[in-house]
């Protein structure tokens, strides 16, 4: 007899989509566990962003079945998939460069709170935004940067803000999308160690360029070559895939 899987968070099967005649995502299968640290890798143009598009309810696609915890998401609006407990940050910002930290943070968590807490009223709801902006300005490490302008942070503090509004409607599946692009290596350090602690009681799925982060923070990887997953695997079975090796890790490391 089978051994009961638990169900997983995000569950893919034979997802495709086309933009006109092109077919970017073929037919993708992909399994996230809850819990679970689950990196995307593949080359440019491979279909990686399309792939969190349509998770996120972003694209709707042509084929296939898309699952978050066991229910079909499949072309669901983005905010009702938001609101079912899937969040996601995207590769251009959303952050507001003239409000302060701690206004991004509460905009973030007013909009979160305004669906959840519709019923509540005034001073007590008041309280509790308060309360979630400065829970989520401690995780993210920014509590001492609360009353400075977003727009004068530093790239890698920008980037610890997003992960920040991101977490901000107490989802417990995020994606991140190349939440270390374009970072110096110290930066790199401190968003990695973030990822590691806002990830603790979530799900993360994320979409990762450098490959030491990808290695030292997933516990599985996907590998999408041409709108297809050809492994998905632990970190060390996916270094040593010969396919893989063949169609990506080879290219990078030359
Ligand atoms: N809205 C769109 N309309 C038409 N083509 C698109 C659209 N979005 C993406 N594409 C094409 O789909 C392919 C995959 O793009 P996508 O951004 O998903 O790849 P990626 O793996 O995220 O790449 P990168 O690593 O460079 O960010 C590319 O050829 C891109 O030009």
């Amino acid at each position: 007899m089978n051994e009961a899987r638990p169900v997983p968070a995000i569950e893919l099967a034979g997802v495709r989509k086309s933009f006109g005649p092109m077919e970017i995502i073929r037919g993708v299968d992909l399994v996230v566990a809850p819990g679970e640290r689950h990196a995307v890798i593949g080359p440019n143009g491979a279909g990686k962003s399309t792939l969190f598009h349509l998770i996120s309810g972003h694209y709707r696609p042509d084929g296939g079945t898309i699952e978050l915890r066991g229910e079909d998401i499949a072309g669901m609006p983005p905010q009702l998939i938001n609101r079912r407990g899937l969040s996601r940050s995207f590769q251009v910002t959303n952050i507001f460069p003239r409000l302060s930290v701690w206004e991004n943070v509460r905009c973030a968590t007013l909009w979160a709170m305004g669906h959840k807490y519709a019923f509540w009223k005034g001073v007590e709801r008041l309280d509790e935004v308060r309360r979630r902006t400065e829970e989520i300005l401690t995780e993210i490490d920014l509590m001492d940067r609360a009353d400075v302008p977003a727009g004068v942070l530093t790239y890698g503090e920008q980037r610890a803000l997003e992960i920040g509004l991101t977490i901000a409607g107490s989802a417990d599946v995020i994606l991140l999308d190349e939440p270390t692009a374009g970072m110096s290596h110290a930066e790199v350090e401190r968003v990695v160690a973030l990822i590691r602690k806002v990830s603790e009681n979530r799900t993360l799925l994320m979409i990762e360029h450098d490959m030491h982060v990808v290695f030292d923070l997933a516990d599985r990887i996907s590998v999408l070559v041409y709108g297809q997953v050809i492994a998905s695997d632990t970190p060390e079975r996916i270094k040593a895939n010969a396919a893989v090796q063949q169609a990506y890790l080879g290219t990078e490391a030359a």
